[in-house]
């Protein structure tokens, strides 16, 4: 009777997380192609593509070398089926749907713990009060008067540097970027470092990157796949109730922190007629009324353009730093026009063709974001000619058309020049997609072009730089994708 009521058991576990799963993804592979590796999935392939070809997303990249044409990809994750779209025609009608889906939190529920309210992740009404909320503060002509806090910033981090010879010799760019996007994403936010409020003696930037370490760390266990983000809530261990306790103490130090400078910034609105110092804080201030309500989500929000747009903005720097060294005529021809050029305001650095070309040929090939968080589809839909059912997950991956070669020449080379005097032809307009696209992009990309400009001029401004001839990199999946060693850079300081 045991037996029986076993094999009953297996056959409909396997029913379930199996043989249904696979003949769905049949259904799918037949408009494009496809892999399906029983209740592992993509996971499987994220293990080979380093262990095999040092770079996680070596799969994706190489998606569409053997057929240019090629529309979708389907894998499956556990017993979820997850279509990667790859064509731009397919991603133009995905971003136009948009109503069909909602965010899947299945790789990121940890993390989102510590800004369950933020706006990339919540949806409906909400969602679009929040964009409506940020959207002025975020626009190219606002965030220009905050250039000169973002230049301090460089500056200083630079200036660190450059009084430790022990840096200069090993320069880890990654670190130094991030430190430099961190306190940027403060700065901007509030108008100032807040260097004077402490959470448990830490500052903001050790703060947040510890809380969200902790959170990382525990998002990559076995506990997590296979109970989700729920079971760390359960205040089980030690260490739960220690990054438990964490999550609390800094959403209730942040929203007094928020309160009071709203309440500052209110003030000065009031007595002099204007704030002096303008930030992404201040802007909606004095141009919005502040409601309970308003200041609820402010802090997760904070939270969440921090954790988007620390290590995206600080990683883009960090490996154009790289690829510039390894382009050393280009270097050159760079260095030449930063130090021709006499406008150093955003808008004068954003016509500068060799500074502009490098970070657009990053993004390209390597940048921070090259796909979306997966999906759900909400409803059954069509995208194109192909039905989609509720519950499949689908998510645009722009790496794989950044590097096909139906659009861009020889992809797989890190090419600035391709950008130089329109030598790239006119591309489908969902074929360069590195901050995403439609309603959903990224709010924070002018921000994010913006500190890279300045960032990127005054390091070659300042510094001879160079790699170690001995490095090899290798991408590995952290975060984001990340090189697995420090990326070793020799600075000598220019004499200008
Ligand atoms: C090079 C740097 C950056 C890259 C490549 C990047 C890329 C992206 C991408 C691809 C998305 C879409 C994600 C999705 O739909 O699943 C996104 C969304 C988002 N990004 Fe960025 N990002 C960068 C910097 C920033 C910065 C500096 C901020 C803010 C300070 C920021 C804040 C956000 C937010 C809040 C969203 C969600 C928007 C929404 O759902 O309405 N990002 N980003």
């Amino acid at each position: 009777m045991f037996i029986e009521i076993l094999i009953i058991i297996l056959f409909f576990a396997a029913l379930r997380l199996v043989i249904i799963p696979y003949f769905k993804f049949l259904k799918y592979k037949k408009y494009g192609d496809g892999r399906f590796v029983p209740l592992l999935g993509e996971l499987v392939e994220i293990k080979e593509a380093i262990k095999k070809y040092e770079d996680v997303d070596y799969f994706v990249s190489h998606q569409c070398d053997e057929n240019p044409d090629l529309r979708l990809y389907v894998v499956n994750l556990g017993s979820k089926i997850k279509l990667r779209l790859v064509d731009p025609d397919l991603m133009r009608d995905f971003f136009l749907n948009q109503q069909y889906y909602e965010k899947d939190t299945f790789y990121i529920g940890n993390v989102l713990r510590c800004a369950p309210q933020g706006i990339a992740f919540v949806e409906g009404e909400q969602w679009k009060k929040a964009r409506k909320m940020f959207s002025q503060a975020f626009h190219f002509e606002y965030l220009t008067s905050l250039a000169p806090l973002i230049e301090q910033i460089a500056s200083k981090v630079f200036n660190q540097a450059m009084e430790s010879s022990e840096i200069l010799a090993n320069y880890d760019p990654l670190v130094y970027s991030q430190k430099i996007t961190g306190q940027v994403v403060i700065a901007t936010f509030f108008g100032e470092q807040v260097n004077e409020k402490k959470f448990r003696g830490m500052d903001l930037v050790s703060a947040l990157t510890h809380m969200l370490n902790l959170l990382g760390e525990q998002s990559m266990s076995l506990q997590y796949f296979l109970f989700g983000a729920d079971f760390f809530k359960l205040r089980l261990t030690k260490s739960q109730r220690y990054v438990d306790d964490i999550i609390k103490d800094f959403r209730s130090f942040m929203k007094d922190l928020i309160e009071e400078k709203i309440e500052s910034f209110q003030k000065e609105l009031k007595e002099q007629g204007k704030i002096s110092v303008p930030s992404i804080l201040a802007q909606i201030v004095s141009t919005q009324e502040i409601t309970e309500e308003s200041k609820k989500y402010l802090f997760d929000d904070f939270t969440t353009f921090y954790a988007a747009g620390t290590d995206t903005t600080g990683h883009l720097l960090a490996m154009t730093f790289y690829y510039i060294t390894q382009n050393p005529e280009l270097q050159k021809a760079l260095q030449r026009e930063v130090d021709a050029n006499q406008d150093q305001s955003p808008q004068g650095l954003a016509q500068l063709n060799y500074l502009n070309a490098f970070l657009k040929e990053t993004l390209r090939y390597y940048g921070p974001a090259n796909f979306t968080f997966d999906r759900i589809a909400t409803k059954d839909h069509y995208l194109g000619d192909i039905p989609i059912a509720k519950g499949t997950i689908v998510v645009p991956i722009s790496q794989s058309t950044h590097r096909n070669k139906k659009y861009y020449e020889d992809p797989h080379r890190y090419n600035p020049e391709r950008w130089l005097d329109n030598k790239q032809k006119q591309i489908h307009n969902y074929a360069y997609m590195p901050f995403s696209s439609g309603q959903r992009n990224c709010i924070g990309q002018h921000l994010a072009m913006i500190v890279a400009r300045i960032t990127l001029n005054k390091f070659v401004k300042m510094f001879e730089f160079s790699c170690d001839p001995n490095y090899k990199l290798v991408i590995t999946q952290r975060f984001m994708s990340e090189p697995l060693d420090p990326i070793p850079l020799r600075l000598t300081v220019r004499k200008h």
